[in-house]
């Protein structure tokens, strides 16, 4: 089943008991779920799988980086696992896009593969001490490569998401991290946006973590925000 929310919910649970928890909660169709390095290391593929069989568009979050031949043999191995997006980090450079783009436009059935431009908890100073402009020109360098490398999308700062879309298409997928409900706690993200703001400001997706995993009531923490969104 396909959901009808934008959000993903960035499943970052120190074992499989607390991940299969929520998605008990939560239908297939309510949101997305995520699931990145902390979860993936200590639950690996069996996790995954279990996630797909119960319906859900699973994101596998690992950002690969690597050489052409590998992160594209390591995509070819996540797309196995039934899931509905892979990604890679697009500073690995158009071959390492290209080459993966093509190994998984080889299968019959094929997940999404987007580019991580720059993270969402980097700010400028963070980048200056690797001698790298201002988020939003690196963005826009990184997201140009990627969209003329073939890829399906990137992920971005919704504070990136109109210089995206600008030098894109409307296809082309906004994957936006570092969403914070109002009054939530920013943790270590820089880049931040609220979901509605987000939505506005043109993302196609909201990946949500801690404001709905680390909740009182993580269903209902999701419910809101998809309410939020549907007004
Ligand atoms: O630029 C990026 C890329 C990925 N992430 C991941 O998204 C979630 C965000 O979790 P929060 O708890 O909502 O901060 C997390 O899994 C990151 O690995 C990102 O934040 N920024």
């Amino acid at each position: 089943m396909s959901s009808s929310s934008k959000v993903i919910v960035a499943l970052d649970y120190t074992n499989a008991a607390e991940a299969l928890a929520f998605a008990s909660r939560v239908n297939p169709a309510l949101c997305r779920l995520k699931v990145g390095k902390e979860l993936f290391t200590r639950c690996g593929p069996p996790l995954v799988e279990q996630l797909v069989a119960r319906g859900f568009d699973v994101f596998l979050d690992l950002k690969f980086h690597d050489i052409p031949n590998t992160v594209a043999q390591a995509c070819k191995a996540a797309a196995e696992l039934g899931v509905w997006m892979v990604n890679v980090h697009a500073s690995g450079g158009r071959r390492m896009m290209e080459t993966t783009r093509n190994a998984l436009e080889a299968l019959p059935q094929r997940p999404l593969l987007i580019a991580v431009t720059v993270l969402t908890s980097m700010n400028a100073e963070d980048l200056a001490e690797l001698s790298l402009p201002e988020p939003a020109k690196q963005v826009e360098m990184l997201a140009r490569l990627t969209y003329s490398s073939g890829l399906d999308g990137v992920v971005c700062s919704a504070h990136e998401a109109g210089l995206v879309r600008a030098l894109s298409s409307p296809e082309f997928k906004l994957v936006t991290p570092g969403i914070r409900p109002a009054n939530s706690a920013a943790n270590d993200q820089s880049r931040i946006m609220t979901p509605v703001a987000a939505i506005d400001a043109g993302a196609d997706y909201l990946v949500i973590g801690r404001p709905i995993t680390q909740s009182d009531d993580p269903a209902a923490t999701l419910a809101e925000i998809n309410a939020s969104l549907a007004g």
